[in-house]
C-alpha cells in the first residue's frame, strides 16, 4: 500500500489566461478547481492509474469540506483529520505561452496536537513493506523536524520513507537519513546542497551527498530537461523533446507517482531505468493537461521517453 501524507494541502485554482499583465483587469478563458497539495497529487495519480492508495491530510473549514469533496470521485482512500484552521487554497495563472506562475498560501498553523493527530493516522494504517510519501511545505507551527518525526513512525512499522519537500524540513531529513527516495526538483537540490548545480556532473555529485547520508535514491526532476536518478553506484537520465505545458502544477508528483507505481510498491527490488523511464512519461503527460489534473493511462506514452544510462558528466542541464 502507498500511503501519502500531506501536511498542507490546498484546493488548488488554476485560471487560464491568454497572457498575464501584471497591475491590470485579467478575464481567465477558464478555472480549474481541483484538490491539491504535493501528497495528494500521487496519491490522485496513482489513483487514476488503478493503484491502490490511502491519503492522509488534515482538513479545515469550507476548503477542507471542498478538498474532501474534491477527493471522492477519484478513487483514493481519504483519511482526513479534522484541525482547526482553514485548508488552504493555492493559486496559479496559466498563460498560453506555457509558463506557469504560482501563489501557494501559507495555510492554517498546526500545532503540535494536530501533528500528533496525523501522526496517528499515519501509524494506525501503515505495516511492514509500506512506502509512505511525506510530501509538500510544512504549515505555520510545524516543527523543521516533522519528516524526521514521520520517518521514526514509519520504521517502526517495518514501512519506508519517501519524501518531497524543500527548504530547512528538507534539509533536516536528509541530515538524518533512512530514507528510500527522495524527489527534490534541480532548484530545490541545489538549495540543499548550497551551490548551483549547473552540469548532470554537478547534480549527480549532490545527489550523491544525499545518498552519502543515508537517502537510497535522489529523483531529481529537471522540468522540461527530463529527470535524473542517482543512487550511490549508478545515475541514469531520462527525458524527451520539451513540451508547451498546460500547467506544470502536479507535475513533479505525478513523477513520483509513476515512479511508485512501476515499482510495484516495493521499493526493495526497483529496476532503475524502468522506473525512471516509467516517471517522466508520467510527468510529461501531466504537463499536458490543465490545472492539477493527473494523466490516466491513454494519456502515458513511455515509449516516447529516452533513457540514457551513460550521460557526459558535463553536459549542461540546458542541453539535455
Ligand atoms: N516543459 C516540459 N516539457 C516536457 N516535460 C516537462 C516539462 N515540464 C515538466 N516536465 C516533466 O515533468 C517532470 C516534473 O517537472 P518539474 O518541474 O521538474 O517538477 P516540480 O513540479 O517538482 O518542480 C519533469 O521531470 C519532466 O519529465
Ligand atoms: O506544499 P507546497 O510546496 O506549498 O506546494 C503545494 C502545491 O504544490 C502542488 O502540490 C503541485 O506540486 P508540483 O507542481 O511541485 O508537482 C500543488 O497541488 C499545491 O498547490
Amino acid at each position: 500500500m502507498i500511503i501519502t501524507l500531506t501536511p498542507n494541502p490546498s484546493v488548488d485554482r488554476a485560471y487560464d489566461l491568454d497572457v498575464l499583465q501584471l497591475g491590470e483587469v485579467n478575464r481567465a478563458d477558464a478555472v480549474h478547481v481541483d484538490a491539491g497539495g504535493k501528497g495528494i497529487n500521487v496519491s490522485r495519480a496513482l489513483a487514476a492509474n488503478d493503484v491502490q492508495t490511502l491519503a492522509v491530510l488534515p482538513v479545515g473549514g469550507h476548503d477542507g469540506d471542498l478538498l474532501v469533496a474534491l477527493l471522492e470521485p477519484t478513487g483514493v482512500a481519504v483519511r482526513a483529520v479534522p484541525l482547526p484552521g482553514r485548508t488552504r487554497s493555492n493559486v496559479t495563472l496559466q498563460v498560453a505561452s506555457g509558463v506557469t506562475t504560482k501563489v501557494n498560501a501559507p495555510g492554517p498553523v498546526l500545532d503540535d496536537a494536530g501533528q500528533a493527530e496525523l501522526f496517528a493516522a499515519v501509524a494506525a494504517a501503515v505495516g511492514p513493506g509500506d512506502v509512505v510519501v511525506g510530501a509538500g511545505s510544512l504549515p505555520r507551527g510545524a516543527n523543521d523536524r516533522f519528516y524526521v518525526a514521520l520517518g521514526e513512525v514509519v520504521r517502526a512499522a517495518g514501512a519506508h520513507l519517501v519524501l518531497d519537500t524543500s527548504g530547512p524540513a528538507f534539509d533536516a531529513a536528509v541530515a538524518v537519513g533512512g530514507l528510500a527516495l527522495v524527489k527534490p526538483n534541480d532548484e530545490e537540490l541545489a538549495e540543499l546542497a548550497g551551490r548551483p548545480l549547473p552540469t548532470v556532473g554537478d547534480v549527480v555529485a549532490a545527489a550523491r551527498e544525499v545518498v552519502a547520508l543515508g537517502t537510497t535514491r535522489v529523483l531529481v526532476s529537471l522540468g522540461s530537461h527530463g529527470a535524473l536518478l542517482v543512487s550511490a553506484d549508478a545515475a541514469c537520465w531520462a527525458g524527451g523533446p520539451a513540451l508547451v505545458p498546460a500547467s506544470t502544477v502536479g507535475a513533479g508528483d505525478t513523477t513520483l507517482a509513476g515512479f511508485l507505481a512501476a515499482s510495484g510498491g516495493d521499493l526493495d527490488q526497483v529496476d532503475d531505468a524502468e522506473c525512471l523511464r516509467t516517471a517522466v512519461a508520467w510527468g510529461r503527460a501531466a504537463v499536458l493537461l490543465p490545472g492539477t489534473a493527473v494523466p490516466t493511462p491513454d494519456l502515458i506514452d513511455a515509449r516516447a521517453v529516452r533513457v540514457d544510462l551513460d550521460l557526459d558528466p558535463t553536459t549542461p542541464i540546458k542541453e539535455l
